[in-house]
């Protein structure tokens, strides 16, 4: 079994396991945040219709010749269209449509001129300006042309890329689904939240941090019953979940103690063991296993390496699955704008909180102890200080890595 392996070993390791993600086809307003399973082609041409963009009169751009407003040249109107409706009428030389802005141009008009540009006449209409062939004029297709690529697979859908499809009448998509990642959380010391504490218990915080940055990073957490520690109900809720999952979590038991179950129940369950612990603080505890072609990342209980290794360790991972790109590691070079005086034998990732000024970023600890129980210090953090193993300290001015959370 290896172990206490580079970070990037671990990362490597756990990339084999990427599957690709089942589709499903979803109704259109369900589908932000989604990842497009198909390539999608325009149906129709975007406007569908050649259309004025103003509210004034469709009139062919020769019959406005030295048109001033000393000098109008008065034209008969033929009809008035407003958006959503249409006209038969041709429009011929010394005619001109009263027309809306969104209307179909009628045939036999080339242009379009506003109303402020006239005296909005209602049976004869004096018009103050010349206008060219195709001024004001929104040609059909313009925006979009029938049959091009318009999203390709692999997109991620937002409000802008949904509102362009559903310009396009396009109804239902085809999504990957969300990968569903089961999260156990171990340790008989747990308490819900809501329920009273007694000595010695504390509440379940993991279950919390844990799910909503999976709901963030757009899969779906299922949260699993607490596992006391005892070995046959770990046994059973990983074997109750694993074929409801994509991946499964666990947090808890994953280091030396006489409690500490998780590895020895996944190896009675017949895991094959790919790892345990990684050469990182926090978070060394990790036990890396795959049973029934699953992954199974137990981390740590302690509330920020679980939530540290999480995002060092499974981030990645997750941006693969989900096939979510922007939601990688997003790593940067910034300057230690504070002290810092432990050394630290392994790779170590502290708590930041990095500010951009017009030259540099600059990266300050963030306020609190930066120690693996402690959550509250990562409240204010917006990223982790990548120091390597081996460093005595750092000192104001340093250039060190970052990764943006
Ligand atoms: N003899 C040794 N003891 C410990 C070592 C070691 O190397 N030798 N490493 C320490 C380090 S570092 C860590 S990290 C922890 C890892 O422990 P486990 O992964 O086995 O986690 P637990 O012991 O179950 O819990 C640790 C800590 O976190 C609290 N916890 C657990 N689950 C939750 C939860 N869902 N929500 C909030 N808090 C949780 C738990 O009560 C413990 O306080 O081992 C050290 N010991
Ligand atoms: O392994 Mo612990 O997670 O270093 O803090």
């Amino acid at each position: 079994m290896l172990q206490m392996i580079k970070l990037e070993e671990g990362q490597s390791i756990i990339s084999e396991y990427i599957k690709t993600l089942d589709e499903e086809v979803i109704n259109l307003i369900d589908s932000h945040e989604r990842v497009l399973a198909e390539d999608i082609y325009a149906p129709i041409n975007q406007p569908p219709f050649h259309r004025s963009p103003l509210d004034g009169y469709a009139l062919q751009g020769e019959d406005s010749k030295g048109a001033t407003i000393e000098s109008p040249v008065t034209l008969k109107v033929i009809d008035e269209i407003f958006a959503g409706e249409y006209t038969q009428k041709v429009v011929k030389k010394g005619e001109a449509v009263r027309i809306m802005t969104g209307a179909p141009i009628p045939e036999g008009a080339d242009c379009v001129i506003r109303q402020e540009d006239t005296d909005e006449g209602e049976s004869l209409a004096n018009i103050y300006k010349e206008l060219k062939a195709f001024d004001n004029y929104c040609y059909e297709g313009e925006d979009i042309k029938k049959g091009t690529l318009i999203i390709k697979k692999g997109s991620f859908l937002n409000h802008i890329k949904i509102g362009v499809l559903a310009s396009l009448g396009i109804d239902k998509v085809k999504v990957y689904k969300r990968p569903k990642v089961g999260l156990l959380t171990t340790g008989d010391e747990l308490i819900e939240v809501g329920q009273s504490l007694s000595t010695g218990k504390i509440y379940n915080s993991n279950l919390y941090t844990l799910s909503m940055r999976l709901k963030e990073l757009y899969t779906e957490p299922i949260i699993l019953n607490i596992g006391k520690d005892c070995q046959e109900e770990i046994e059973r809720e990983i074997k109750n979940s694993l074929d409801k999952v994509d991946l499964l979590i666990t947090t808890g038991g994953a280091s030396v103690g006489k409690k500490d179950l998780i590895k020895i129940v996944l190896e009675k369950m017949g895991a094959n063991i790919l790892f345990w612990k990684i050469d990182i603080k926090p978070g060394t505890h990790v036990l890396c296993s795959e049973l029934d072609k699953k992954l199974i990342i137990s981390l740590s209980g302690n509330p920020a390496a679980a939530s540290i290794t999480f995002e060092v360790l499974v981030r990645d991972y997750i941006s693969k699955l989900t096939n979510i790109n922007n939601i990688s590691l997003n790593r940067k070079t910034a300057y230690f704008n504070d002290e810092f005086n432990k050394e630290s034998i392994r790779r170590r990732f502290l708590r930041g909180i990095c500010t951009e000024t017009k030259e540099k970023t600059l990266v300050d600890l963030s306020n609190g102890t930066q120690s693996s129980g402690v959550l509250s210090s990562s409240l204010n953090c917006n990223c982790l200080i990548d120091i390597p193993a081996g460093t005595k300290g750092l000192k104001k001015g340093e250039k060190v890595e970052i990764i943006l959370l």
